[in-house]
């Protein structure tokens, strides 16, 4: 494989990112709005570097690097005091890039791991020891083969004693199918981005009345209201200072802030993976959050307590 190094991690590994890959946007201006103290950013990833953390043979896709110290440095910058660490599907079912990232986050980090089936309860012990405290299930068909139902609910049934919970990863139009395997999941469960609604639908329309169900209906079930640079289609977009981006995404994050204030959670999406058109300025990113979480109260809820009561308690 021909050595491409990646804008940003001076070694390449022997990996060559994906085509037209964007690399993490450098020098992230600081945010206007000031996060309150204790702040998470709930859902980000480390991506590894490959020469140390070789990417996954079954991966679709292969990233530029993004290392733990990077992640830091950037948590340092924008003002959070915490990650939660998403293992994204480049990594596969092989942790070691988050479990490294775990272990030098001194305790303030937690991590959301990839298993497979066959996953020991040894294996699982040492990923709880550093600081894993969730699975993902990802279902978005671009990223990953679909796992069949029974394998999940195998690992369902062996996190579960940990006291872990079930990250899902999918698209709305796929919610009606998979409705009902979700909701039969006994422990918690994170939907990441809102479960990727079609935002040029109405809010108030049935596709997002469906996701707004689920969340009704189950009271276990929490999401990051996160990613607006993907679920976004007119922006504008958070760059060049742009204190008003991605306005078509505003309406549905903030009703589902307002409405679940106790079970949503908000995150970077650092080192935003597959984005195609552009790169967000992590800091604007920041400043999108009292958009969609109004008042102190709801951003403290967000931000701080209730990531708190998932991942630290
Ligand atoms: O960062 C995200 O959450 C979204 C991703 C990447 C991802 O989840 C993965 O590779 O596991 C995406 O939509 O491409």
């Amino acid at each position: 494989m021909p050595d491409t190094a990646s804008a940003h991690g001076g070694t390449s590994g022997g990996f060559t990112k994906t085509e037209g890959w964007l690399d993490w946007y450098d020098g992230p201006t600081s945010p206007t709005f000031r996060l309150p103290e204790g702040a998470v950013d709930a859902h980000c990833h480390v991506f590894g570097p490959g020469e140390r953390f070789p990417y996954a043979p079954e991966r679709k896709y292969t990233p530029c690097d993004a290392s733990a110290e990077q992640l830091f440095a950037l948590r340092d910058h924008l003002g959070f005091t915490r990650n939660v660490i998403v293992q994204a599907t480049c990594h596969g079912a092989d942790n070691r890039a988050l479990v490294d990232a775990l272990q030098r986050s001194e305790g303030r980090a937690r991590g959301v791991a990839t298993v497979r089936r066959d996953v020991t309860d040894h294996e699982l012990a040492d990923l709880h020891a550093a600081g894993v405290r969730g699975v993902r299930f990802n279902f978005v068909k671009r990223l990953v083969d679909r796992v069949p139902i029974d394998s999940l609910e195998e690992i369902v049934a062996k996190i579960a004693p940990l006291g872990w919970h079930v990250v899902i990863y999918f698209e709305a139009a796929d919610l009606p199918e998979l409705y009902d395997f979700f909701s039969g999941i006994p422990t918690d469960i994170v939907v990441d981005h809102m479960g990727r609604p079609d935002v040029t639908k109405d809010p108030d329309g049935p596709e997002f009345g469906l996701f707004l169900r689920f969340m009704r209906e189950n009271p276990r079930v929490w999401t990051k209201v996160t990613c607006p640079e993907r679920l976004s289609v007119t922006g504008p977009r958070a760059l060049d200072g742009e204190q008003q981006a991605y306005v078509d995404v505003v309406p549905f994050a903030r009703r589902v802030v307002e409405e679940f204030p106790d079970r949503v959670l908000w995150g970077t999406d650092w080192p935003h993976p597959n984005l195609t058109d552009h790169m967000p300025d992590d800091g604007l990113m920041v400043d999108y959050i009292p958009r969609i979480a109004t008042t102190p109260e709801l951003q403290r809820k967000m931000l701080v307590d209730n990531p708190s009561r998932l991942y630290w308690a």
